[in-house]
């Protein structure tokens, strides 16, 4: 992916397995964000293709993508302030009937009965990510870490097979961020392959059997997290970065 003068992303061949929770790691600036937004689809590639079941899907929007089965967080998620939490998590919810004025006039208890589903399910994420009691609530009351959860619930009502999470550490308290590593892990159990972008060291080796590590847009190197970290290169990269 280049930037003007600039190869934000240069010669990456990464492969997810289906089911796979993956590390993407890297000092600042290495490239993360930009191969996020490449895989989710707000930036299409300057070269390179991205291929998600075996279906090249580098021209697709992230709606497509998302209709294909993948879909992504954001590092600073921005939920709906006003909206209560229970409706920003049913704005994630995809083919809502009650959208078309055809089946509103023509098919209204459709409409209805989709509607009710979608209230179950959203109360359901909302009970697995621990936020039930405050489904009422205007999401701007909202911790940090909170809205990560609010996030990830959202991006749920989808159910995406394939997700790729950007940071979903970072700013959460530590009493929250057990329960994030758990779910998340969950839903890895539950066979959802993740890509988890994540400085947080700690949590990456205790969920990640495998990390890829990017640096100046490039492979820097990939495997287990404790060779990883030992590995040279990675710690002049991170060292660098910190100089
Ligand atoms: N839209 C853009 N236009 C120009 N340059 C960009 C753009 N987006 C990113 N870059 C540059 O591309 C490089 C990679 O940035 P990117 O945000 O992907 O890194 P990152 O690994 O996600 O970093 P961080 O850990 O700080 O979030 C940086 O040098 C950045 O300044």
């Amino acid at each position: 992916m280049q930037f003007q003068g600039l190869k934000a992303v240069d010669g990456i061949s990464l492969a997810l397995a289906p089911g796979e929770m993956l590390g993407l790691i890297g000092p600042n600036g290495a490239g993360k964000t930009t191969m996020f937004n490449m895989l989710a689809g707000s930036l299409v590639p300057t070269s390179g293709q991205i291929m998600l079941n075996g279906q090249d899907v580098t021209k697709d929007r992230p709606e497509q993508r998302l209709g294909s089965g993948l879909g992504r967080t954001f590092q600073i998620p921005r939920p709906f302030a006003e909206m209560t939490v229970l409706e920003n998590v049913l704005t994630g919810a995809r083919d809502q009937a009650g959208e078309s004025v055809f089946h509103t006039w023509f098919s209204p208890r459709r409409v209805a009965r989709e509607e009710h589903q979608n209230v179950e399910k959203a109360r359901h994420l909302l009970d697995f990510l621990l936020l039930s009691r405050l489904e009422g609530e205007p999401a701007r009351v909202l911790s940090g870490g909170q809205r990560k959860l609010l996030e990830l619930a959202r991006l749920l009502m989808a159910d995406p097979s394939v997700l790729l999470l950007d940071e979903p550490a970072a700013g959460v308290n530590p009493s929250l961020l057990e329960v994030i590593m758990e779910r998340i892990q969950a839903l890895n159990a539950q066979g959802k392959a993740i890509l988890l972008i994540e400085h947080n060291m700690d949590m990456v080796s205790r969920m990640c059997s495998r990390v890829f590590v990017m640096a100046a847009g490039r492979e820097l190197a990939q495997g287990a997290p404790s060779d990883v970290i030992r590995d040279p290169r990675v710690i002049q990269a991170y060292l660098g970065d910190a100089a």
